[in-house]
């Protein structure tokens, strides 16, 4: 089987390098949790991986497509949703819907149906037509999740998919992921909740300063890192044991 997303030798670099060097294949219908401390390259590689970020040496397709070659016919069969993303708040659910649905070739009348029914299934039924600028920050979250995917695209990436997002907020979205891969989706989603990415991802791919150091199941990580939550193993793998101290030394500062 053939990966659907494939990354050789990604490297990548601001004023510092950010990737040095990233080698990693997904195949079709795993959920993929990617995670890494701040700063770690997380954004950036999924945003190499949409094609919004031309500038990289290494090799990298999706869908069997060079993305710096073919990434206007990549981002049709891809699904976006972004974190904190520039939502275009003067608009209603059902402006910002119908406006993303046509950038993919969708129909009106088929975009509007869904745009009901995904908005009921998130509980923003009522809000269809009010503007997103009085929203809250998961409200905002819930209309960019469906905005990434009411076109019912094979690989959906998702950036902090869950900050924001209230207890019952964050269960539904699990949920919904699941059904996805149910259907075959594939997902590649950041996230910093550690409970979450450790129940929900059948791989798990940690980055550090630049390179993969981990990749494999939750079963895999523990047996590399002999540790048991994946907050542990992260903490162990990232080579940061330090947090206790310096939540001491930051409280003492506050004095
Ligand atoms: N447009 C940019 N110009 C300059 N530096 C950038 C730019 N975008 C990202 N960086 C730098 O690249 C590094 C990686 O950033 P990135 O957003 O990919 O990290 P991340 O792993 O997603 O972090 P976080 O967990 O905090 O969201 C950071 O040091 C960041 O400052």
């Amino acid at each position: 089987m053939n990966p659907v997303i494939s990354i050789r030798n990604l490297e990548k670099s601001y004023d510092q390098p950010v990737l040095k060097g990233v080698n990693l294949d997904v195949n079709a219908g795993e959920i993929v949790g990617y995670i890494g401390p701040n700063g770690a390259g997380k954004s950036t590689t999924i945003k190499i991986l949409l094609g919004m970020i031309p500038d990289f040496s290494g090799e990298v397709t999706v869908l069997g497509r060079d993305i710096r070659t073919d990434a206007l016919e990549i981002k049709r069969h891809v699904g976006y949703v972004p974190e904190n993303a520039a939502l275009y708040e003067v608009l209603t659910p059902a402006e910002f819907l119908l406006f993303m649905g046509r950038l993919y070739g969708m129909d009106d009348a088929v975009i509007r149906r869904k745009a009901e029914d995904l908005l009921q299934l998130v509980g923003l039924a009522d809000q269809i037509d009010s503007r997103m600028t009085t929203f809250s920050k998961g409200m905002r979250q819930k209309v960019l999740l469906i905005a990434g995917m009411i076109h019912n695209p094979e690989i959906i990436f998702l950036d902090e998919p869950l900050s924001g997002l209230d207890a019952n907020a964050v269960i539904l979205v699990k949920e919904i992921l699941a059904r996805l891969r149910e259907a075959g989706k594939t997902i590649f989603y950041s996230s910093h909740l550690m409970d979450v990415v450790e129940k929900i991802s059948d791989r798990i791919v940690i980055i550090n300063q630049g390179t993969v150091i981990a990749d494999g199941t939750i079963e895999d990580l523990r047996h590399q890192v002999q540790s048991g939550s994946l907050e542990r193993i992260f903490q162990g793998l990232t080579g940061d044991d330090s947090t206790s101290l310096r939540a001491s030394e930051f409280f003492q500062a506050l004095q």
